[in-house]
């Protein structure tokens, strides 16, 4: 589904990533570990075509992620969801208007779409902060804003780059359980963390895969993990 092949990637300077080979699979759980500043958001970046890699090759559902174009790189936002590590939202709109707003974009905000939305607030737990403003939530509850509107447009897959950043021990057990569900249902997952207590918990509920970049290189975490 997200394919690298010997991907190297530069912001200019030296490369901060370098040979990496791997395939992310529809429906695996993959947790993303390693020093702040390794690489994990620009990892994240590169599965969404957010940025093209310096070299080697990047596939997205076996198309190469240079050759997406503009309607082609529109067309895996729909189909790749990102939960973004500062949970950005548009404040003078309600929390249920941000949910909605991949609907809104895609043309796709009729009436069925409008019950999904309320079945998807349910889910997260913000069916009473539905009318509140971005800026009145907690930071718990705007990460599981984020995730709603992540996957508001049912993706195939959701990055999610430190979703328990900010909260507490019981709100990242919550989320991650919400990750778990969307798993479960099938999809793919990817979250970026340095929270390893959080790895643990969900090896046992997921066969998940613990990526560790470090030195320029993607390498699977050892199994004590
Ligand atoms: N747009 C940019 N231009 C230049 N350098 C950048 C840019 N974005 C990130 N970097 C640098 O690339 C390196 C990797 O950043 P990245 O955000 O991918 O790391 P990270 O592993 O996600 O870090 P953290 O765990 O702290 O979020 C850092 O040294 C960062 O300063």
């Amino acid at each position: 589904m997200i394919t690298f092949d010997n991907v190297a990637y530069s912001y200019g300077g030296g490369e901060l990533l370098t040979g990496v080979s791997l395939d992310i699979a529809p429906g695996s759980f993959h947790f993303l570990t390693g020093p702040s500043g390794a690489g994990k958001t620009t990892f994240l970046r590169l599965c969404y075509a957010a940025l093209q890699p310096t070299a080697g090759e990047v596939r997205l559902f076996d198309r190469p992620a240079q050759e997406l174009g503009r309607d082609g790189i529109a067309a895996i936002r729909q189909r790749i969801g990102v939960v973004h590590q500062d949970c950005r939202f548009l404040d003078h709109l309600s929390v249920a208007d941000n949910v909605a707003l991949p609907l809104t974009v895609a043309g796709r905000d009729g009436p069925a779409a409008r019950r999904d939305l309320d079945d998807l607030l349910g889910w997260v737990g913000l069916s009473k902060r539905a009318d509140a403003r971005p800026p009145e939530l907690s930071g718990g509850e705007r990460q599981r804003a984020a995730l709603a509107r992540a996957v508001i447009v049912s993706p195939d897959a959701i990055l999610a780059d430190e979703p328990t950043g900010n909260v507490d021990w019981e709100m990242s057990q919550r989320l991650l359980q919400l990750l778990v569900e969307f798993n479960r249902m099938g999809r793919a997952v990817i979250v970026a963390t340095h929270d390893l207590g959080l790895v643990r918990v969900a090896k046992k509920q997921v066969p998940a895969r613990v990526l560790r970049i470090a030195n320029r290189q993607v390498t699977a975490a050892g199994a004590d993990l």
